[in-house]
């Protein structure tokens, strides 16, 4: 008896395991899909990843909420995760919400985990938010690095944001010492700090953008816009019949300057 009741039980949990498997399978190429519409948007991805209950959602929500930093429009073609975020200077970025890492994670969730997290291989900037009131904070850090080392990203540059300032004995001393070591010190709660961040997310943006010259045609004025508002600028030189501009920018759009690029070198300019 009780051996067929142990068969009944592996029979359940075989199929209840390819049932889970078809559904990791359907969130993959679900994921994968907006993925594709995504690169196909010339914007920046960064995404957000840090140990469990860093404050990650709370920045999201905080940047894409904000008046004075960012303006909350969602990209309703994009995964419900990615939002779209302007900056002051009216430049954009799409910013990704992850799932929280964990020291020890149970066998069965590494795979659903893994599959969650394979979209930040092409995110352009990677920002570890750390709970810095945490007491393992230090802890919580190196067992994130060492899951994105694990997931071959180490070479995405990479932002560390100390949050939850606030909630330190002495918020103050902290900052002075984020500041030390550069790493940008908030409170995505309150907002505080958030300026920095987005300063700090535009400077090491510029490290992960092409560099560019084309000249881009007035009746292609659309296209400028693209670059002003996704690219650094640098300069701008206006032609009888079009602007020449050298800037930086992401990979997708520079590819689709190529044409302009060659077209530019042919008119001599
Ligand atoms: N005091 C304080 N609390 C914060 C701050 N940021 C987030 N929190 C709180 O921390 C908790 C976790 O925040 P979440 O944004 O859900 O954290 P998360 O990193 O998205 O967590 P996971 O989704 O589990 O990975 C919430 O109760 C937030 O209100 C902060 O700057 N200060
Ligand atoms: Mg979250």
């Amino acid at each position: 008896m009780g051996e067929k009741q142990i068969e009944v039980d592996k029979r359940i949990l075989r199929t209840q395991i390819g049932e889970l498997r078809k559904e990791l399978e359907s969130v993959r190429k679900h994921r994968k899909q907006y993925r594709y519409r995504r690169l196909s948007v010339p914007v920046p991805i960064m995404s957000l990843v840090g140990y469990t209950n860093a404050g990650k959602s709370t920045l999201l929500n905080h940047l894409t909420g904000a008046e004075v930093l960012a303006e909350d429009q969602l990209f309703a073609t994009l995964d419900p995760t990615t939002r779209r975020v302007q900056m002051k200077n009216g430049n954009e970025f799409l910013l990704t919400d992850t799932v929280g890492f964990i020291q020890k994670l149970p066998t069965m969730l590494v795979a659903a985990f893994r599959a969650t997290l394979e979209e930040i291989s092409e995110s352009s900037l990677l920002v570890h938010v750390v709970d810095i009131s945490h007491p393992l904070a230090q802890q919580q850090m190196d067992a994130v690095d060492k899951v994105l080392q694990e997931l071959d990203v180490a070479s995405i540059p990479k932002l560390v944001v100390w949050n939850k300032v606030d909630k330190t004995d002495d918020p103050q001393r902290v900052k002075t010492q984020a500041e030390k070591q550069g790493v940008v010190c908030i409170s995505a709660i309150n907002g505080d700090g958030l300026e920095q961040f987005c300063n700090a997310i535009q400077t090491k943006l510029k490290d992960s953008l092409v560099p560019v010259e084309a000249f881009v045609p007035y009746d292609k004025g659309m296209l400028l816009n693209t670059i002003h508002q996704v690219g650094m600028v640098e300069e701008t030189e206006y032609m009888e019949n079009g602007t020449v501009v050298r800037a930086h920018v992401p990979l997708p759009l520079a590819r689709s300057l190529t044409p302009m690029r060659q077209q530019h070198v042919a008119s001599g300019c």
